[in-house]
């Protein structure tokens, strides 16, 4: 990925960094990357994941998914980091296999999401990490239930990706299913470039070697100074941004096929860096659709906004038609491509003229190579920010809390923090 943090600079936004103060924190970039260099070296927790470009087996994973590799659907059961990186690669990347993913428990959703595949053709992907999250198990169960009810041996069609101990471990074991690792200190938002990310695009036949070869281009990029590595230009643009009142950074890909990274973004940023009353609040949004709905904020609203953009620089394209409508002519001299085109420039150029901050992040075309270019250097801003913040970018301790009510409230054990449930304060407004 290519970055161009021009937009952030003072001397075109406010809030904005000026060159001096961008000088001085490279210093600190320089530093930041000794930690994190160090980190992948020793393997330690959550710096293990910039080594997966070198670590994960894409031979392995092909031969996990080999009894699956003709389904015509692939159903991945995960949350959070166990389902956004797959959903990012697969839903960036076009396949043939029909993709749903359960990573909700909706119950009228997740049946209808069942019923719209056909079960006997259908492949069951299951990803957790600590292998215990109440979520993914259930609906797991309840995928499994329905897939004996239509007589479907499930378990000559299910992989499991998870750590190296745990029920859905155990489970695998019992069952005697293809089981990949969740390798170790590798935290869930970090995973995308491992079996936890990279079995769906297995299934769906995508370039496995490419994916891991855009990373590793990227992780050569990493150097110690921002003005080298676009990865740490993003991370560091971000927190410097976020410490002069841009504490919203809104994610806008202008390519419908990276909705999805968006997602995966909110969460990296989120988990990793809101800690200790710190960090930038992501916000998913998708060019140019939320032009329509969000700009008029962005533009004009509190000046408490980075906004990012991400754009390919090719895609395949689609002429507009001429018409005989008159003040649509110039529509048919275009291509769908180049209104796209012109309507990112324009909104880059309408939030840089209201002196707002934007940074541009460009791809050479949404592929295998460059989407692992992307999820890897996403991940290595991430990392850098959080040694920025001085915070911990690879636990989540504040949504423990909630996991430990909810099985305190199903009757999963003791908790304290289910108590507080019943004590919750109310203001009751009725009709
Ligand atoms: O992979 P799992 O152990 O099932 O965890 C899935 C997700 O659930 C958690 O609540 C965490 O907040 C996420 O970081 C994690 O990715």
């Amino acid at each position: 990925m290519d970055v161009d943090i021009g937009n952030a600079l003072a001397s075109v936004a406010s809030p904005g960094i000026s060159r001096e103060a961008l000088d001085r924190l490279d210093e600190r970039v320089g530093q930041a990357h000794e930690r994190i260099e160090t980190g992948r070296e020793n393997h330690e927790h959550g710096y293990a994941a910039l080594n997966l470009p070198e670590r994960t087996d894409p031979d392995e994973i092909r031969r996990a998914v080999d009894p699956v590799a003709d389904a015509e659907a692939l159903i991945t059961i995960g949350i959070g980091g166990s389902a956004l990186g797959a959903a990012t690669i697969v839903d960036a990347l076009e396949g043939d296999t029909e993709m749903v993913f359960l990573d909700n428990v909706d119950p009228e959703w997740v049946t209808s999401r069942l019923e719209s595949v056909p079960l006997a053709e259908t492949a069951i992907n299951v990803v957790s990490k600590s292998g215990t999250t109440a979520e993914t198990l259930a609906n797991f169960l309840v995928v499994r239930d329905a897939f004996e009810a239509a007589g479907v041996d499930w378990t000559e069609r299910t992989i499991v990706t998870t750590g190296e101990a745990g029920p859905l471990s155990d489970l695998a074991e019992r069952h005697d299913l293809p089981k990949l690792r969740v390798p170790d200190g590798v935290p869930g938002r970090f995973s995308a470039l491992s079996p936890v990310g990279m079995v769906a695009a297995a299934v769906a036949g995508h370039d496995l070697e490419a994916l891991l070869e855009g990373a590793r281009t990227e992780a050569e990029s990493l150097s110690g100074s921002l003005f080298e590595c676009p990865a740490y230009a993003y991370g560091a643009t971000t927190y410097a941004l976020d410490g002069r009142g841009a504490g919203i950074n809104a994610m806008i890909p202008y390519a419908e096929s990276l909705e999805t990274y968006a997602e995966w973004f909110a969460q990296l940023w989120a988990e990793s860096l809101g800690k200790d009353d710190l960090g930038q609040t992501p916000v998913r949004a998708l060019g140019v659709t939320d032009q329509h709905s969000q700009l008029q904020l962005y533009r004009a609203g509190p000046r408490d906004k980075l906004v990012t953009f991400v754009a390919p620089r090719e895609r395949s394209d689609r002429a507009i038609p001429d018409t005989e409508v008159e003040e649509l002519a110039y529509l048919g001299d275009s291509t769908l491509g180049e209104l796209l085109e012109a309507e990112f420039e324009a909104t880059e150029a309408s939030l840089a003229a209201a002196g707002r901050p934007n940074v541009r992040v460009e791809l050479e075309t949404v592929d295998e190579y460059e989407l692992g270019g992307l999820l890897y250097g996403m991940e290595a801003s991430c990392v850098l920010a959080g040694e920025l913040y001085s915070v911990n970018a690879f636990n989540q301790p504040a949504v423990e809390w909630a996991k430990n009510a909810t099985r305190g409230l199903l009757g999963g054990g003791e908790f304290a923090e289910a108590d507080a449930v019943a004590e919750k304060t109310t203001l009751r407004v009725e009709r």
